[in-house]
């Protein structure tokens, strides 16, 4: 008998660095808290805690879903296990705060994931399983792709090479997906924090694809980014971490004060994506929305010196949503256009991605949110002004009185 309790993770991480970071911190409290204790397992890729029926916390928080136990035996063991539980919860409270959801079978509260969920979680998270699935895998294959799988490189030597391996080169199948792929050629692209091409997974043709978002000269060396955009020391702190390297890119190169000015543009490209994501000024100030599109395009530009670099087809969709939810079809269509072609740049025309966004592009009035705010800034969607110049085409565009 005995009651299950622990606690979720809600939303789960990604593999941002942002929540990569947050979870490293926490890790490295974890282990200060239990570095003396025989109970607290240290292993290569997760935490075990030898009390009740033995709670893990992953080493990558975006496998992590619940750490929880059964609380049952003697008093003793039930006060050990209720104490790693508790103790546990309140060290990832202080990091994540609302994200962590405690439960008790109490309280008729079995938590917020399915447990099949949270089984595949834990499956994932042991190098001897994955080394075991790895292995079955690598059976299948020819000698010749045998080899040039282990031919691959591994940030992780040990006892585990295969788990390493996948470890260090997997590409996550999507944003934030829980399973990866792993490629012959495209394992081999290196890091850069400004780099030359944009890798995203296509779900229709269930394939990675590999865009170069700006003109590469012959012999330039092809470059895709491991990390989200971060501050210099956490992006460092994370490369560091995770793949064993020191970057010395164009960017990590520069003297101090540039690369300041870097940070200092970082940090309002998330303040600025923070703005432009808050839907209520954009259903009643939509003109501040606007503004902040504007001006994250710029610091976009000025940070990655390319208009096709992964942000943009965002941004650009942003702007579309803004003006079609106050009817504003004429300047949604530009927008759609605009996204649609960064998009075409980053991910091609076969993306499901690249594919809606062009639907609006021609329809713009199809989006769900037509309207939806207000028809303040009603217009038709061929109503974009005609034989004026690029600047004023601009002021326009973006409702600029400047
Ligand atoms: C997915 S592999 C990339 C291919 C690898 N360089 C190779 O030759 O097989 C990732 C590893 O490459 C190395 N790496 C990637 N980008 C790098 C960079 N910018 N500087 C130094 N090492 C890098 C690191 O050892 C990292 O763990």
């Amino acid at each position: 008998m005995g009651i299950q309790e622990g606690f979720d993770m809600v939303p789960r991480l990604t593999r941002g660095t942002e929540d990569a970071l947050k979870w490293e911190n926490f890790i490295d409290a974890i282990r200060e808290r239990y570095q003396d204790d025989a109970q607290a397992m240290f292993h290569d890729s997760y935490i075990e805690f030898l009390a009740g029926e033995h709670p893990i916390l992953p080493l990558e928080g975006h496998k992590f879903l619940r750490f929880c136990s059964k609380i049952n035996g003697s008093i003793a063991e039930e006060t050990r296990v209720w104490d790693y539980l508790e103790s546990v919860r309140r060290i990832a409270g202080s990091v994540f705060g609302s994200r962590i959801r405690p439960w008790t079978e109490i309280n008729e509260d079995r938590g917020f994931y399915d447990w099949r969920d949270v089984h595949d979680s834990y499956k994932s998270t042991s190098p001897e399983k994955m080394q075991a699935n790895v292995a079955s895998m690598l059976k299948t294959l020819t000698k010749e792709r045998q080899r040039q799988f282990l031919s691959l490189h591994n940030n992780f030597p040990g006892r585990n090479a295969f788990a390493g391996i996948v470890k260090t080169n997997a590409l996550p199948c999507g944003p934030g997906a829980d399973s990866g792929g792993i490629y012959l050629e495209i394992c081999l692209i290196n890091h850069s924090c400004i780099p030359n091409c944009h890798n995203s997974w296509n779900s229709e043709t269930q394939q990675e694809t590999i865009h170069a978002i700006r003109d590469i000269l012959a012999g330039e060396e092809i470059t895709i980014s491991y990390e989200t955009g971060a501050l210099t020391a956490s992006r460092h702190e994370h490369l560091r971490k995770n793949f064993g390297f020191d970057c010395h890119c164009d960017l990590c190169s520069l003297p101090l004060e540039e690369l300041q000015a870097s940070d200092h543009r970082r940090r309002q490209i998330k303040l600025l994506d923070e703005q432009i994501g808050n839907g209520f000024t954009m259903m009643t100030e939509p003109l501040k929305s606007l503004q902040a599109c504007q001006a994250l395009l710029k610091t976009l530009t000025d940070e990655y010196h390319s208009r096709d670099m992964a942000l943009i087809p965002r941004l650009y969709y942003d702007a579309f949503q803004v003006a079609i939810t106050h009817g504003d079809e004429a300047r949604a269509k530009v927008f759609a256009e605009r996204s649609y072609r960064a998009r075409v740049a980053c991910e091609g025309e076969d993306s499901p991605e690249t594919k809606r966004v062009g639907t609006f592009m021609q329809n713009p009035a199809a989006h769900f949110g037509f309207a939806q705010g207000s028809k303040m800034w009603r217009t038709s969607k061929n109503a974009q002004p005609k034989s004026i110049g690029v600047d004023e085409f601009e002021k326009w565009l973006w409702r600029d009185p400047s």
